[in-house]
């Protein structure tokens, strides 16, 4: 089994958990009572680069990243520091996130939220805006086509933005032809998990001008920002670089000082 099957056997085992615990009818129902979404999608097309700061205790690839004792005080700081979203892992088992970490943000930051998980089931959809989400991951690699349309109809019918995730050409089309507005290309390997950079260089150029194009993995200073900015992102999405920091608020404000910086490449939309 290769680790993101793992992942998902264990995503949907204690997904069948929160099933029996509370029935998709009432699930859709509190779904709908949710206070609107906010624009994610829209946060991340300004005119300078955008960071998305992600809540992140753990990884397969690294293991313990941070204690993470008051989540919501993190993410405030790095609202505070100027992220456009944040991102909160909500995967248990290997990543030591939880729907707790993400309420406990949501009550306290204005900025859009992302939910970070292993998006399966419509369930995990109608669920992630029960708590306020207003963008949830969809990960190529994991979904069948139909699967993948049908999941992001589903997150724009609620209003909420996707960021639709590749690792390589054959699910960059895919997700073009799902329609996804908002790609996220993830320089993490999901079978060896080690990190290229050079993916992110290799892929963007053969996405259309008006996709929003996010940076995922492997930033750990202003240097692999501006080189992203260079090869036309338009955001950064990190985690490790922040959280096994020391100084998460010092380092957000410094990606977020060269995103900003007149010498920073600008999305070119
Ligand atoms: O982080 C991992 O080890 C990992 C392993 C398997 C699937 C996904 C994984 N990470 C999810 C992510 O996409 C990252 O959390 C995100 O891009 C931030 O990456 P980083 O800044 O390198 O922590």
């Amino acid at each position: 089994m290769s680790v993101l099957e793992e992942i998902i056997a264990g995503v949907r085992a204690d997904l069948a958990e929160r099933e029996k615990a509370l029935p998709f009818d009432e699930l859709k129902v509190l779904a709908a009572k949710a206070a609107p979404p906010r624009d994610a999608a829209g946060a991340l097309r300004e005119s300078s680069i955008g960071v998305i700061a992600e809540v992140k205790r753990r990884s397969p690839s690294k293991g313990e990243l941070a204690q993470i004792a008051d989540p919501a005080g993190l993410a405030k700081d790095y609202e505070e520091a100027g992220a456009r979203v944040i991102s909160v892992l909500t995967e248990q088992r290997r990543f030591g996130g939880s729907l707790a970490d993400f309420d406990a943000v949501r009550a306290v930051v204005d900025v859009p939220l992302l939910r970070k998980d292993f998006v399966v089931s419509p369930y995990q959809v109608h669920e992630a805006r029960a708590h306020g989400a207003d963008m949830v991951l969809l990960i190529v690699a994991a979904l069948e086509q139909n699967a993948l349309v049908s999941l992001l109809d589903r997150v724009e019918s609620l209003g909420m933005a996707a960021l639709v995730e590749v690792h390589n050409a054959e699910e960059a089309d895919r997700a073009l032809e799902a329609g996804a507005q908002v790609i996220g290309i993830n320089a993490r390997n999901l079978h060896t998990l080690e990190v290229d950079r050079d993916v992110f260089g290799r892929l963007a150029p053969g996405l259309p001008f008006d996709v929003t194009k996010v940076a995922e993995s492997g930033v750990r200073g202003p240097g692999d920002l501006m080189a992203y900015a260079g090869h036309g992102a338009d955001a950064v999405l990190v985690g490790e670089g922040l959280v096994a920091s020391g100084d998460p608020k010092g380092s957000l404000i410094k990606l977020v000082t060269a995103g900003s910086h007149p010498a920073c490449p600008r999305p070119s939309r």
